[in-house]
């Protein structure tokens, strides 16, 4: 035989016994993987079949005319209902008329579709909410993935009628059937020996189960049944090509293969994946998976490289399906890798040695290293030999739909907590056991821990934006102890005391006081204590209480605020509005409190602002009647005593009212606050013209600055790029203010330049127009994320000249406006506000309209001065005190 030449056991010539054996041990994978180790990357395995490992055996096999040879009948055992469905298919032409009809609704475009999207992304959220649930406990997520995977490929298949077996149990019976299924060896014995099955398969079944799934058998034919499905869904596709020669069998059948190709394979994938990623030895790449993900919340699955890496990585060292894949060689024979091959040789390739076999393209492959797909060398090389969707015309028809379950899954997870391996499981439970074409691990369950939730959460959790600056650690618990001994360790309560700038008593004390529940206040160890068994969902809940009444301002609600003690009274002190609000006393932790008073310490720079800030704030308020306001009802609007001046500047905060009174004391004539023109000229075509005129002076502009902005890399087309792109999404969105901030921020990311500062100079021209004053407040959030220091700041500043050039003369009066946002934001800091406020520049704009904006500034910068001289003397008077 022309086989003899090819490397493998001596017993390989005669017969196929070990390989079968192996295989009924549920090793057929880990057996021929061994035998590539041994014998290269062609090994004969049995008498007429050979096994490869070769990116060029890959393509022969698989992809030469399109779709590869003809699959042997191993994938008989996967008939359903008697039909046959794309993947059962034996030969080219009855696949190729298949696929025609449904690939489509696999196509990335359709997977990524809102509807589509929406539904998977709501079953991560689902699984989430499990992992929530468990912390303190474990997860089983072997069985919780699988749920996962079931419901999220009926949604494909069958919305709005997709299970919901992440929740409800009689759906998770359905998957169990499918997932716990032990036909393995009932189903050998019908492919090696169809007679023998046919002759004994009663008997044989006292040995060894044949696949029975009346459960999933009965919800597809029922579920198939239907014609109201969702445009996007396979079964809309099916019943709409029944002039193609499909009846309901068919499409039933179909629909059951997709439905079971969809569940074991992500779901193991995932399964592996995850149990990977908590070991120790992974965990410096959960943290940078966590990094990425941290750093970019809310970001497309799609756009996030480690998450890409870890993925990839997964799926090349736990393939799904690891097994063989076997075709026919056709007519005449074939040479693959130089062997010549009779024809009807049984060929084929696995995905697990496919991946582990190359050391030049994987080295060190049998280790776990996601950094490896960063790597730009080698990357044609990496793709060339992942293989765990196959490849080709039979390769997976749902890799598009299985990638987007599975980022979206590990962004929604690895964002929010940290996973651990529980101490019951062992790494024997975990060792792949081969199905009849996926792998599954050995003890089918995979307990994982989530003691460490690292990932931030809003301080004011009503609040969804992503870039909302003040975020602290989800609170992270662990029960200890039994019966009466029972407590509940806050394992992170420093880090969010610190976060909310309060001690770590007050927090303890409170839950204390609102749980009944008794606790340590001053641990030498850090081991904050409650008596008794409380879930940390719950002492979440608790916080969101003590966020409120001792934390965020009454008035704006910002939680910079200072605990102020004092005559029996606590106040808390805004550094942001400069408001001073009362805690109620009733509550008991107000007690607590007011016989624990922290030691004063000097003030830092933010106090300084705030105290700044109180005082103008309390002087303007005084001027206005208004008293010294914060009690607890003053989160309303403060009311105004009817002073039409007030009435007009009726969105300023009083100190800017201040600047703008003081400002009329001065000379400011041609700086006079016109408030309605705050809101001038929102007409379609005033914004048109001005977006329309912005290209061309980014350029002219970025050009001058080619000097000190030559490090920022990327030249400047990008950045016009970015202006452009603002523009284009403003014009199809009806207003810049409908263009997402994370959009926004996604598109600078994508061209590289999320960080630089030349970037904010160009969005301050493009995501503000006229009502830049009241566009600011919701930008603040993307414009910090971009980054802070003195360059960003003179760039927010250029940029805005320009912004206000462009507007008009009529428009440089609300310089003061803008500044005094920019610098309540910390966007500005006054040493660099002040610098630009003595200097014209021809920088950004000509030196006649920089020394016109600057003049217009004067009021704010005047006051700038003012306040710091007054902020220094009284400082020294509290230090002579
Ligand atoms: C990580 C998850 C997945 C992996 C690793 C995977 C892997 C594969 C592989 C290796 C094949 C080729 C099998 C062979 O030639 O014998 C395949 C085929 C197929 N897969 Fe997937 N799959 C995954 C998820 C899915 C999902 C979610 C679906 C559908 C909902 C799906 C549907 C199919 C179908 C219908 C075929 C047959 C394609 C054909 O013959 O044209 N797969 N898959």
């Amino acid at each position: 035989s022309p086989l003899n030449k090819i490397p493998g056991p001596w017993y390989a010539k005669f017969t196929s016994a070990v390989l079968v054996w192996n295989a009924f041990k549920g090793h057929r994978t880990s057996y021929i993987h061994e035998m590539h180790k041994k014998y290269g990357p062609a090994v004969r395995i049995g008498p007429a079949e050979v096994a490869f490992a070769t990116a060029s055996a890959v393509k022969e096999i698989y992809c030469s005319g399109g779709s590869g040879y003809d699959k042997e009948e191993f994938y008989d055992l996967f008939r359903i209902y008697g039909r046959r469905t794309m993947f059962t298919t034996l030969n080219k032409e009855d696949h190729a008329k298949r696929k025609r009809i449904i690939a489509d609704r696999y196509a990335n475009t359709n997977i990524v579709r809102q509807p589509s999207i929406d539904g998977i992304a709501e079953r991560a959220a689902k699984f989430v909410k499990l992992c929530a649930g468990s912390v303190g406990g474990s997860l089983d997520v072997f069985v919780h993935l699988h749920s996962y995977a079931f419901d999220c490929v009926t949604h494909h298949l069958f919305h709005p009628y997709g299970t919901n077996s992440l929740q409800s149990k009689e759906d998770a019976e359905v998957m169990r059937e499918l997932t716990f299924d032990d036909s393995l060896q009932n189903r050998l014995v019908e492919y090696y020996s169809p007679v023998l099955h046919k002759l004994f398969g009663k008997i044989l079944y006292l040995f060894a189960k044949p696949r029975e799934t009346p459960l999933a058998d009965h919800f597809v034919l029922d579920t198939s049944a239907k014609k109201d499905t969702a445009p996007f869904t396979l079964l809309d596709r099916l019943h709409g090509r029944t002039k193609d020669g499909l009846d309901q069998l068919d499409i039933s059948a179909e629909c059951l293969d997709h439905m079971a190709a969809g569940i074991d394979t992500t779901g193991d994938g995932l399964c592996f994946l995850m149990w990977e990623l908590s070991q120790p030895s992974s965990m410096k790449f959960q943290k940078k998976l966590q990094e990425e993900l941290l750093k970019n919340p809310g970001a497309n699955f799609d756009r996030l490289p480690y998450l890409d890496a870890v993925v990839m990585e997964g799926l090349r060292c736990f393939p799904p399906i690891p097994m063989s894949l076997p075709r026919y060689v056709p007519q005449g024979g074939r040479t693959i890798d130089g062997y010549s091959l009779p024809q009807k040789t049984i060929v084929s390739c696995q995905p697990l040695s496919v991946h582990k076999t190359d050391k030049e393209v994987f080295p060190d492959p049998d280790t776990f290293r996601p950094d490896r797909w960063l790597d730009p060398n080698g990357d044609a090389e990496r793709k060339r030999l992942f293989f765990a969707f196959a490849n080709g015309g039979r390769g997976c028809v749902g890799k598009h739909l299985a990638l987007a379950e599975m980022k979206l899954l590990l962004q929604a997870v690895y964002s929010r907590f940290t996973t651990l391996p529980d101490s019951r499981m062992s790494s024997e439970e975990m060792e792949m056991s081969d199905q009849l074409i996926s792998s599954r691990p050995l003890g089918q369950r995979c307990l994982l821990n989530y003691p460490a939730i690292m990932s931030l959460v809003n301080v004011r959790r009503d609040v969804s934006d992503p870039f909302y600056r003040y975020k602290m650690e989800r609170i992270q618990t662990k029960i200890e102890g039994k019966g009466n001994g029972i407590k509940t360790v806050v394992v992170n309560l420093s880090s969010v005391a610190q976060s909310l700038a309060r001690p770590g008593s007050y927090l303890i004390k409170y839950f204390g006081f609102e749980l009944g529940a008794q606790t340590n206040i001053d641990p030498a160890d850090d081991r904050w204590i409650i008596n008794g068994a409380h879930e940390a969902a719950k002492l979440q809940e608790l916080l969101d209480g003590f966020i409120s009444r001792f934390v965020l301002c009454k008035k704006c609600k910002n939680p910079e605020t200072d605990v102020q003690i004092k005559d029996g009274h606590i106040t808390l002190d805004c550094k942001a509005c400069g408001q001073r609000t009362d805690v109620d006393l009733r509550h008991k932790l107000s007690g607590f409190m007011l016989k624990n008073v922290p030691k004063k310490t000097k003030k830092d720079k933010a106090e300084r602002k705030a105290a700044r800030k109180a005082k103008q704030n309390g002087k303007g308020e005084e001027k206005n009647g208004n008293g010294s306001g914060g009690d607890d009802n003053s989160d309303q609007p403060t009311p105004t005593n009817g002073n039409a001046d007030i009435d007009i500047a009726s969105d300023d905060d009083a100190l800017t009212r201040k600047i703008k009174t003081e400002a009329q004391g001065l000379e400011t004539k041609e700086v006079d606050d016109k408030e309605e023109e705050w809101a001038v000229d929102t007409s379609a075509e005033a914004v048109k013209a001005r977006l329309q005129s912005l290209p061309g002076e980014f350029k002219q502009k970025l050009d001058i600055n080619g000097d000190d902005d030559d490090e920022e890399g990327g030249g400047n087309s990008v950045y016009d790029t970015l202006g452009s792109w603002v523009q284009e999404e403003a014009k199809a969105k009806g207003g810049v203010s409908k263009v997402d901030d994370v959009e926004i921020y996604l598109k600078a990311k994508e061209l590289g330049i999320e960080t630089k500062h030349k970037t904010l100079s160009v969005l301050v021209q493009t995501i503000f127009d006229e009502n830049v004053i009241t566009q600011i407040p919701a930008r603040v959030g993307m414009m910090k994320n971009i980054g802070k220091s003195e360059r960003h700041e003179k760039a927010l500043l250029g940029g805005t000249e320009r912004l206000l050039a462009d507007l008009g003369e009529e428009h440089y009066n609300k310089i003061v406006k803008i500044l005094m946002q920019y610098y309540d934001n910390d966007l500005v800091s006054e040493e660099t506000v002040t610098k630009w406020g003595t200097k014209a520049s021809k920088k950004y704009v000509d030196l006649a309209t920089s020394k016109k904006i600057r003049k217009a500034a004067a009021p704010f910068l005047q006051w700038l001065e003012e306040a710091e001289s007054e902020e220094d003397s009284d400082e020294e008077e509290e230090d002579d005190e």
